[in-house]
């Protein structure tokens, strides 16, 4: 994918998607790369319309993402955006446009928000990203995720050079750098809106091709997702950051010395080949020391600090010190490191806003930035901050307190950034120097002063950046808290050599994590035990200042381009006095979601209301019991011993398996007749066979979609169809109508796509090779097909591996599935991973939510058995759509797009069950066949496996 349009579609989508969505008069806006650039006017109302429809659908994440793309690329504005497109870059856009509309799905944890820790400085508005659940440590943020482009030197160099003539120009945005290219990339999509904190909780990772965040510590909801950029990114060890941290540790942008003109930024607006981490480089230690004095070891065991700054990279060197700037210039980009588990260095543009750090609006006195803090300062606190004073909904439970930052137990902590309060106090005294120490506390000593750690009994908030109080997050690199962050309390105890021993603890403790942690969502979803004690914040004159009726944050002050468009009380008077106010968040978050933040629309039973392919509806309603396991249990372990004698035989098993594939089904039904497996309890068909399969023994799925298979007890239950083992797989859309096959605009964009919405590489190819009148005698082939198949042989589902294209189904019709005989829309809701339907939430579980299950307790930081299948299939090659940037554009990519988010670590109960859905029967017939040695079968199968498993 090229740099500009990435750029080009980021604006547009990052307006479309961000800016207008919900924001009423209160934007969210975002940094473009060409602000210059004019977007076509869009309906508002009809981009509201697709998210609701997709915050409402019962149905997988990347199904009703894709039919949001697809819905918002059948808009006006965006055809016409499109229409020079080719459709490699279209697959683009609708990938880019995947990665917005995945924030809003209600499984998401984040959203993005405003913040004004920093526009107070740089005079623009800023954005941030916020926790919606609490997370917990080793969580990965899925839907934090970014486009990637190639970037050529040129690129390189120009995105790092100031553009004079564009002031608006800002360099918000990412570049990441990979190790094995040795080359740039443009990191655009909803992870640049990621800012900088000296104690991150998150880290930038890779997982096989994807790029995104993982939670470092408990994170709280409405706290901030943070990430490194590294040591040198705002100046001279940070010397400009404005991070919270810096902030409660009066640092960065906060040390009393600080001066905003320092000479090291006016060498990022030179040319690009310097970066302000090269000033760093050049700087001595003792420089450092100063501006850091307590400065300990980084804690971010992934961090290494290279030219420019980083914050995701492999594992540090033994003895790595915090000092090792030169060490990391001579250090080649692409020499690996530790063990390559991340082989991405990631790091921010640095050019252009340390330039405007330096150059925005400097402080005539040379003060700290804080001390000017404009009233357009906004960032909603987390919510366990908030002081609940009428919704339920915003109080937290006791045990989710528990769950919370080590910050919820420490030092109260009021951010200087209290917006509302400043600028009451501005108003009031009509001038800066009301605020007495500096730094912007005046606003209510006891509150914005570090003396307010008289007060712990109150929940303050940490508001990273807004007028709200804020607490402490007691993540002070001196006052760790063990059981919060132990890594970061290893590694702030120990030294460098401590450090690389503590990491593999810390790396083993991660394994186990990964396997044992709880879902990030579970802790949320719990009721409190008691509300906190309301903490009204009062302004200097001692009234209390208005909050939020929903978060309780104190309602902020927003301006845009200096004018307060928010806040000043228009808005409420309007309305009765004592009318509840909700805080532009609470008011976006309402208008998408239609519930009171920072709840969303969870649909209910979406898993089990989308029939599966592969899967026989029967098996949805039957239940694994105790006694049914423990038999299977005999049978396996019988197996196991058997095959253990069987090594030496498997290749002429090779030829019997042939055989018995052939066989299988018909045996399978014999099985089922006179073999009744005691795990199959509760056998129920639906009416989704024919008689006339049943009489061919074979299995037929319904032509109609089934959303909620209505259940009759008609035997006799027709036999599953047969499993192959091995890795889940996807079974790939079928061709969507062509509505209208003379305008070709509209064939194009209504095309079958992958999940995110790209199109695949073979539809590509039909589209070129096929008249529209060839399409129309598709369509009429599938029509007869549709008909042969729910007579005869529709039945067999297909073991089709993922990457079986559209194409191939269509021209195999022996390879028909029997979902795509069926309706488009029923075929589309079976584009679902194969391990899913050996996962029966409902009849396992009593939260029969395999989705949010397989989101928040597998989609760990695990480095999966498989997940390094995607790179040994396609090498990364950013620069193209088809790489890290377009993960989704051909059939092949659609399973492992899908892969990372659900990733497949089944627990052994579900494991089991899931082998020995598809083993068991297979093996008794086996026995009944007797003329294959079972042992020989079993272990050829174990063979396969293993092949199945591999890429
Ligand atoms: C990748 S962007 C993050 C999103 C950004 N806030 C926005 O609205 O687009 C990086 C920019 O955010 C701001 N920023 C993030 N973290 C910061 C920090 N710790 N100190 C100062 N500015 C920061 C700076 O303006 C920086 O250029």
């Amino acid at each position: 994918m090229h740099m500009r349009d990435l750029s080009k579609d980021d604006d547009f989508l990052s307006h479309l998607l961000v800016e207008k969505l919900g924001t009423g008069t209160v934007p969210l806006l975002v940094h473009k790369m060409d602000s210059s650039r004019r977007l076509p006017k869009t309906d508002t109302q009809a981009l509201m319309a697709i998210v609701r429809r997709l915050v409402t659908s019962k149905g997988l994440l990347n199904v009703v993402v894709k039919t949001a793309v697809d819905e918002l690329l059948e808009l006006s504005p965006i055809r016409y955006y499109l229409k020079s497109y080719t459709q490699k870059q279209i697959n683009a856009f609708a990938t880019h446009a995947s990665r917005y509309f995945e924030l809003y799905h209600p499984s998401g944890s984040i959203e993005i928000a405003h913040t004004s820790r920093y526009s107070h400085h740089t005079g623009k508005s800023e954005l941030c990203i916020l926790a919606t659940r609490n997370l917990a440590v080793g969580a990965v943020v899925t839907e934090l995720k970014g486009s990637m482009a190639n970037l050529t030197d040129e690129e390189d160099k120009e995105l790092k050079r100031t553009d004079l003539r564009n002031s608006d120009i800002r360099r918000d945005f990412s570049v990441i750098h990979s190790k094995s290219m040795k080359k740039n990339h443009l990191f655009l999509g909803p992870a640049r809106f990621v800012n900088h904190d000296c104690d991150n909780n998150c880290e930038l990772f890779r997982e096989g091709k994807y790029i995104t965040f993982r939670v470092l510590r408990p994170i709280a909801i409405g706290e901030e997702i943070t990430a490194h950029y590294g040591d040198g990114y705002f100046g001279k060890k940070n010397r400009h950051c404005l991070c919270e941290t810096c902030e409660k540790n009066g640092r960065g942008g906060y040390s009393p010395d600080h001066h905003n003109d320092e000479p090291e930024s006016s060498s990022d607006s030179s040319s690009g080949s310097g970066s302000d981490s090269d000033s760093d480089s050049d700087t001595s230690s003792s420089d450092a020391e100063s501006d850091h004095p307590e400065k300990k070891p980084d804690l971010n065991i992934n961090e290494r600090r290279t030219r420019r700054g980083v914050y995701a990279v492999t594992k540090p060197k033994e003895n790595d010190s915090d000092d090792s700037d030169n060490e990391d210039d001579e250090d080649p980009v692409g020499t690996p490191q530790g063990d390559g588990e991340i082989e991405l260095l990631a790091e921010l543009d640095t050019g252009s806003e340390l330039t405007s750090l330096a150059t925005s609006s400097p402080p005539s006195d040379g003060s700290s930035p804080a001390k000017h803090a404009t009233p357009d300062l906004m960032t909603p606190s987390r919510r366990d901050g908030a002081s609940p004073l009428s919704s339920s909904l915003t109080e937290l439970t006791s045990s989710t307190r528990r769950s919370t930052p080590k910050s919820n137990q420490s030092t109260p902590f009021r951010s200087i950034i209290a917006t509302r309060r400043q600028h009451n106090a501005k108003s009031e005294s009509r001038a800066p120097a009301s605020v007495p120490d500096g730094k912007g506390k005046s606003a209510k000593p006891t509150n914005a002063s570090p003396s307010c750690s008289a007060e712990p009994s109150k929940r303050l908030t940490r508001s990273a950046s807004s007028m709200m109080l804020s607490d402490n997050k007691g993540k002070g690199k001196a006052t760790p808290t063990p059981t919060a962050t132990p890594r970061a309390a290893r590694f702030q105890k120990g030294g460098s050599k401590d450090k690389t021993k503590d990491e593999e603890t810390v790396k083993k403790e991660e394994v186990d994590t990964r396997v044992l942690r709880a879902r990030p969502s579970l802790a949320v979803q719990e009721t409190p035990k008691e509300s906190p004690k309301p903490d009204i914040p009062h302004g200097p004159d001692g009234k209390p200042l208005p909050t939020c009726s929903t978060c309780s944050n104190v309602l902020p002050l927003i301006a845009v381009d200096s004018k307060v468009v928010w806040g000043l009380g228009a808005e409420v008077s309007k309305k009765k006095k004592n009318v509840k106010q909700d805080c532009p968040r609470c008011l976006r978050h309402f208008a998408i979601y239609q519930r009171p933040w920072p709840s969303r629309v969870t649909p209910r039973g979406a898993i089990s209301e989308t029939p599966r392919e592969e899967t026989p509806v029967e098996v949805i309603t039957k239940k694994v019991t105790h006694k049914g396991l423990s038999f299977l249990d005999r049978k396996l372990a019988a197996a196991a011993s058997a095959s253990a004698s069987a090594a030496n035989s498997r290749k002429s098993m090779k030829h019997a398996r042939v055989e018995e594939e052939e066989e299988e089904e018909p045996r399978s039904n014999k099985r089922r007749k006179s073999e009744p497996e005691p795990v199959l309890q509760k056998t129920k068909v639906t009416k989704t066979y024919s008689s006339s399969a049943s009489k061919k023994n074979k299995r037929v799925a319904s032509p109609e979609p089934v959303e909620e298979p209505v259940v009759v007890e008609e035997p006799p239950a027709p036999a599953p169809p047969k499993r192959k083992r091995g890795r889940p797989r996807l079974i790939t859309p079928p061709r969507v109508k062509l509505e209208d096959a003379a305008d070709a605009d509209k064939a194009v964009l209504s095309q079958p796509r992958s999940n995110n919405g790209r199109f695949g590489r073979k539809d590509r190819f039909r589209r070129r090779g096929r008249s529209m009148s060839s399409c129309n005698s598709a369509q009429k082939k599938r029509a007869e097909e549709k008909e042969d198949n729910s007579e005869s042989d529709g039945g067999r589902a297909s073991n089709k591996r993922s990457h079986d294209s559209v194409d191939d189904v269509e021209e195999l019709p022996r390879k028909k599935t029997s979902a795509q005989v069926g309706q488009d829309e029923a075929i589309v809701q079976r584009v679902l991973p194969r391990p899913m339907s050996g996962f029966r939430g409902g009849g396992l579980f009593s939260n029969p939510n395999p989705l949010q299950y397989a989101l928040h307790a597998w989609a760990g930081p695990v480095v999966l058995d498989d997940s390094s299948s995607d790179d040994e299939k396609h090498p990364e090659t950013p620069d193209d759509v088809d790489s890290l940037a377009a993960d989704i554009a051909t059939p092949e990519e659609d399973v492992t797009s899908f892969v990372p988010t659900l990733t497949y670590k089944p627990s052994p109960f579900v494991f089991a069950k899931s082998r020995w859905n598809a083993r068991a029967g297979s093996m008794k017939q086996s026995y009944a066949a007797a003329t294959i040695d079972i042992a020989e079968k079993q272990a050829y199968l174990a063979d396969e496996e293993v092949s199945d498993a591999a890429p």
